[in-house]
């Protein structure tokens, strides 16, 4: 029987000597949210760069659904499911946000009348209606990420990894942002991986958090064994 689930095995990932990331591994389940937490620089971008295809592990392999794509590039990956969000959006400024998404849908494969019904349809799922006619250059700062998401979720993905979707939001639309992508994660049986900073969007949406310190796993579990984690305690609070 196919395992379906996103892992990684014993990743590693050296720069130069850098070791950003050593020996982590992680696991993500359909319809499951996964918050990958850490303080600056303890290897959560580099984590999601090695799932997503933008880098080859130093070490270690990443299995999708039983496959292993770990030479896989990203294009690949994303055809067989797998799909991230970037910090930096770049989108078609001239066309519409509904316009976008449909191109990306089409860029994917869909025949034109699929891509424009997934692109109003995932719009209306994430609650961003009011964006479909605005020219993508003119979507307001704190919302343009969204475009980025609903962008990837047009594709469909079983799994979509996320690195930092609700920056340049404040904690509130912060929270019903990442809220409406985990309800809809849940019920489609979509597998998220969120890298998110804000502790208090973590804990409200994340089945299960991943904590990395210095390029290491410290402890994953559920967000309330986590909130009371020693070492967790020590390396939010402890520093400094
Ligand atoms: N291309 C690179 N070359 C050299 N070192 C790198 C490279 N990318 C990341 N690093 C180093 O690897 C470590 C982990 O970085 P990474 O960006 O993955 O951390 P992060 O947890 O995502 O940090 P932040 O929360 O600040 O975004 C850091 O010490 C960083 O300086």
């Amino acid at each position: 029987m196919t395992e379906r689930a996103l892992v990684l095995e014993h990743g590693g990932m050296h720069f130069d000597g850098v070791r950003a990331v050593e020996d982590v591994s992680l696991r993500l389940e359909p319809g499951e949210v996964l918050g990958l937490i850490g303080p600056n620089g303890s290897g959560k971008t580099t984590t999601l760069n090695m799932l997503s295809g933008v880098l080859r592990p130093s070490e270690g392999r990443i299995l999708l659904d039983g496959v292993d794509v770990t030479r896989k590039p990203l294009r690949s990956r994303a055809r067989d499911g797998l799909v991230r969000t970037f910090q930096s959006v770049k989108v078609f400024g001239r066309l519409t946000v509904e316009e976008n998404i449909e191109a990306a849908a089409l860029g994917a494969g869909m025949r034109r009348a699929e891509a424009r019904r997934v692109a109003v349809e995932t719009l209306s799922e994430l609650g961003l209606e009011a964006l479909a006619e605005v020219r993508a250059d003119a979507v307001p700062a704190g919302q343009v990420r969204s475009v980025g998401i609903a962008r990837a979720i047009a594709l469909r993905p079983k799994y979509l990894l996320l690195d930092e979707p609700a920056a340049g939001q404040n904690e509130a639309e912060a929270l019903e942002l990442i809220r409406i992508i985990a309800s809809f994660a849940r019920e489609r049986g979509l597998g998220v991986l969120l890298v998110e900073h804000d502790m208090t969007v973590v804990m409200g949406t994340c089945d299960r958090l991943h904590v990395l310190d210095s390029g290491q796993t410290v402890v994953s579990g559920d967000p309330e064994t986590i909130r009371t984690d020693p070492q967790v305690i020590e390396i939010y609070f402890g520093k400094g």
